[in-house]
């Protein structure tokens, strides 16, 4: 918890804090911000761990509200120094609309705009995503690439459609005056695939194994790598851009920056064995064992009896043309812009981050 000798003064907002990287923000905050003296968590849904939180020296508050609505936004945010603007619809299994998606992801961080320069609130950091680069509809690989490397960002999934939007709006806003006169500072974190503690899909893939006897079928080449980082290192990332953004505000307002960290660059799912192999599951096959256009026609037929489906039930599998694309395309990132911009190094380890993930894993085992 925060030290209380030092000046406690600073107030912070972080939407979408009762998500899985939301959540890891939080309680990063509540150890490592000792500037903190209020700390806002808005989320649409509550958790109830937020209570222990409540007994600590800064004081948190619960916001149930949602980012869709301009004027509970502008109530949360009134006051704020710094927000963090996590909230999102994650969605690349066709479970919610593309219309939501949007309202949700772009209008929703458009609000958050709006009421940081109503209310003069003058930092925000957004959690974009890797998506917002790629992989793009063309399947091209981006090999440990970073802020600068050439690729042609095109997209047609409501998801990183949305993500590349919102991304935009919150770096175009950069400068834009605020209550008061002062200028907004703005930037985005690009984080690659998420994983550690509360990884809802990790967690699928574990159960998927329990259930087929404890093997997990080869679906993706194992040459394919794709870009993981460690949730506590994503955390950290937000939490220290949060603290230089006003220090160094000329140098990092309306930069991007991918969240990396010392994570093996491995494919999906060699890299989820390196957590799912000591709960006990087996990955079968060196090669993928369906051929590639079988898996492509099994996606697009997963894409069929969800819209033939969609009057009775939601039929949501991991597996659709999309996510085939992004767990069979190559993207990975290599650079060191956050080191040089704001002194980021890992506050985890590639071991402390599995450990810590495998250590989740078995105490989710009995939560199937
Ligand atoms: N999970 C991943 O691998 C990656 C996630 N991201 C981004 O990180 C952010 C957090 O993602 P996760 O923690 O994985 O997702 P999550 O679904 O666990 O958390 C998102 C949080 O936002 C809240 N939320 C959703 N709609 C809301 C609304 N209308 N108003 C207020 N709150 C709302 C949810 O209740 C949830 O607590 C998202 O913006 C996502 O796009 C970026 C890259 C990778
Ligand atoms: C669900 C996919 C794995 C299924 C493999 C199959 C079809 C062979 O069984 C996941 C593979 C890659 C994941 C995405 C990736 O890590 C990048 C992401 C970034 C985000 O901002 C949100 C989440 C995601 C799109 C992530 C979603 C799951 C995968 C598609």
């Amino acid at each position: 918890m925060a030290n209380s000798a030092q000046t406690q003064e600073l107030v912070y907002l972080v939407t979408g804090g009762c998500g899985f990287l939301g959540e890891h923000v939080v309680r990063m905050l509540l150890q490592r911000e000792p500037r903190l003296r209020e700390l806002r968590i808005f989320d649409l849904h509550l958790g109830p761990w937020l209570e222990e939180l409540k007994t600590g020296p800064v004081q948190v508050t619960a916001i149930q509200g949602d980012v869709t609505q301009a004027h509970e936004v502008a109530a949360a945010v009134a006051g704020a120094h710094v927000v963090i603007h996590t909230a999102g619809l994650v969605d690349v299994f066709g479970k919610t609309s593309p219309e939501t998606i949007h309202e949700v992801n772009v209008q929703g961080t458009q609000n958050v705009i709006e009421a940081c320069v109503q209310t003069g609130t003058r930092f925000l950091i957004y959690t974009s995503s890797m998506e917002v680069v790629g992989p793009n509809i063309k399947g091209q690989p981006f090999y440990r690439g970073n802020e600068n490397t050439p690729y042609e960002a095109v997209h047609r999934h409501p998801y990183p459609c949305s993500k590349a939007l919102a991304e935009r709006l919150v770096l175009e806003a950069n400068g834009r005056e605020v209550l008061g006169g002062l200028p907004l500072v703005t930037c985005a974190l690009r984080p690659t695939g998420i994983y550690g503690e509360g990884h809802q899909i990790m967690k699928d893939f574990y159960h998927q194994g329990l259930r087929l006897g404890g093997r997990l079928f080869r679906a993706i080449p194992a040459s394919v790598e794709h870009g993981r980082v460690y949730v506590g290192n994503v955390a950290w990332m937000h939490v220290l851009v949060a603290r230089e953004l006003e220090h160094r505000a000329a140098l990092m307002g309306g930069q991007v920056y991918f969240c990396y960290d010392n994570s093996p660059y491995k494919s999906y799912e060699d890299f989820n064995m390196e957590f799912l192999g000591p709960c006990g599951l087996r990955l079968v096959g060196t090669r993928p064992l369906m051929p590639y256009w079988l898996l492509v026609l099994l996606a697009a037929l997963n894409t069929l009896l969800q819209w033939l489906l969609r009057p009775l039930l939601l039929y949501a599998p991991l597996l659709n043309p999309y996510t085939l694309a992004v767990a069979n395309t190559t993207f990975t990132v290599s650079t060191d812009k956050a080191r040089r911009h704001f002194g980021y190094e890992p506050l985890f380890s590639w071991e402390e981050s599995r450990t810590r993930t495998i250590r989740w894993v078995r105490t989710a085992e009995g939560s199937a």
